[in-house]
């Protein structure tokens, strides 16, 4: 089933980094923690050193209750899109093998028009004929 929810590249993340505008990423979701920083019970300057990171690990160290845990989904902005970026040396690769395969596709052309050589050789050969005729 598609979801509506909304996707964040971890570069984007990266930029709310300050106290007026704070987000974390937990987990592969992205969360906007910035109206939370006073009332964190570990205090707003370990979210500010977490801000605009990945901060699962130190998360997870901190031990979060079962209670911590619920109350960040009101801060839930959001997942982390992990869709790796296309890599530039594939097309690369491709425009290669394409020049790799020219002779093969040169060949298969001659194969499939065929006719015009022998087309073009025989309408010659009836050319040279008349000509030849006429003459004598
Ligand atoms: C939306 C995100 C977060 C919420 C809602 C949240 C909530 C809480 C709550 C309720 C506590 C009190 C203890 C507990 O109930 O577990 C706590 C403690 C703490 N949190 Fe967070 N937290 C968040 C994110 C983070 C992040 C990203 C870090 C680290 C970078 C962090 C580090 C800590 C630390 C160090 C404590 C103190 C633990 C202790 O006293 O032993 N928290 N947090």
């Amino acid at each position: 089933m598609p979801t509506l929810t909304k996707l964040y590249t971890m570069e984007e993340a990266s930029q709310h980094n300050t106290s007026d505008d704070c987000w974390v990423v937990v987990d592969g979701k992205v969360y906007d923690v910035t109206t939370y920083l006073d009332e964190h019970p570990g205090g707003d300057d370990v979210l500010l050193g977490a801000a605009g990171q990945d901060a699962t690990e130190e998360f997870e160290d901190a031990g979060h209750s079962k209670t911590a845990r619920e109350l960040m989904e009101q801060f839930f902005i959001g997942e982390l899109d992990e869709t790796p970026p296309p890599i530039p040396e594939l097309e690369i690769v491709s425009k290669k093998q394409e020049f790799k395969n020219f002779p093969q596709k040169v060949l298969n052309l001659s194969k499939q028009y065929w006719v015009v050589p022998v087309a073009a050789v025989g309408l010659s050969l009836a050319v040279g004929f008349l000509y030849l005729r006429r003459k004598k």
